[in-house]
């Protein structure tokens, strides 16, 4: 059984403010990446809001302006292979992913800056989305050795249909946050200095709606989709596979050196 730890935390902050638990991604220095320490820890997180009565919305955000959050520390896969130890000897990704959908309270993504990759992944799968103006938007799996084949293609597909999210995908573009705003992919843009407030805005008002109602909308909602933890599972055993594989490990190591990616040796069809 994973703990509910709510204090001692290194690569996030926990808050509460008011009706609200805000979970904010604190490693500025890799742009907010992730690493397995950092899953974890929001793990922990998000049980704790989850158990805590007075917790009516969770507001998940990131230290600074530049990142959201950037996906997984590609620089730590490049020295280790992996991303990194955690206290469960797992790599608790696909688990985050369920409790963003589980957690019976709605989850208010505030994205203040990039947000890309598994970070993307994220933000998509809150229930609503606020962005700063200056944020953007996009997956780079395809560029550095990764992908996210379940809930990352699947429900971003629900979010935005399925041309757009097989664009996002196979190009690897970035988006600004009003063409987000445009595809659906957020709810609102907001002048970067109002983001907070406005999240938190968010949550004192779904907190006077009744939290029974709330819960079994967000169930139904998620009912609509829930096989997609079937895909979530497959996708991240092949994503264990392919991030050890050369191809995978070339992605990586082409990022860190700053370098393109040569993937040529490997189009290899069957
Ligand atoms: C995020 C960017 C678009 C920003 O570009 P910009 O030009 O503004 O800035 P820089 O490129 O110079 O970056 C600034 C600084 O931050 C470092 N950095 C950025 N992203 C990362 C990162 N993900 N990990 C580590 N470090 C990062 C960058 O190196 C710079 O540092 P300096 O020391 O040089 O100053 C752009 O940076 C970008 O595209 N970043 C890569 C984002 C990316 O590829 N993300 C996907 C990673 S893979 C992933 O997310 C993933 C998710 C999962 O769920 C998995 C599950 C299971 C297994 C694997 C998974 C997985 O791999």
């Amino acid at each position: 059984m994973t703990r509910v730890k709510s204090t001692s935390y290194d690569d996030i902050k926990y808050e509460i403010d008011g009706p609200a638990a805000i979970i904010t991604i604190n490693r500025p220095e890799r742009f907010n990446a992730f690493r397995g320490r950092t899953v974890e820890e929001l793990v922990w997180a998000f049980r704790a809001a989850w158990a805590d009565p007075k917790v009516q919305a969770v507001i998940l955000t990131a230290t600074g302006e530049k990142a959201f959050c950037t996906g997984g520390d590609v620089k730590q896969r490049a020295e280790t292979g992996d991303y990194g130890p955690t206290e469960s000897g797992m790599f608790e990704i696909g688990y985050l992913h369920k409790l963003i959908r589980d957690i019976p309270k709605p989850v208010i993504a505030a994205v203040n800056g990039v947000a890309v990759g598994g970070g993307h992944v994220l933000q998509v799968l809150c229930d609503v989305s606020i962005a700063s103006e200056t944020a953007r938007f996009g997956q780079a799996g395809p560029k550095v050795g990764s992908f996210d084949a379940g809930f990352g293609t699947a429900y971003l597909a629900r979010v935005v249909g399925e041309k757009k999210a097989r664009e996002i995908w196979f190009w690897c573009r970035m988006y600004d946050a009003q063409e987000a705003e445009r595809m659906g992919l957020v709810n609102k843009v907001v002048p970067s200095e109002n983001l907070l407030d406005e999240a938190k805005t968010w949550a004192r008002e779904v907190a006077e709606k009744s939290p029974t109602a709330i819960r079994f909308l967000k169930q139904s909602f998620n009912a609509d989709t829930d096989h997609q933890a079937g895909l979530s599972n497959l996708a991240m055993s092949a994503l264990d596979l392919f991030t050890a594989s050369p191809e995978g490990l070339e992605g990586a190591a082409a990022f860190a050196e700053k370098r393109k990616p040569d993937f040529n040796s490997y189009a290899n069809w069957h």
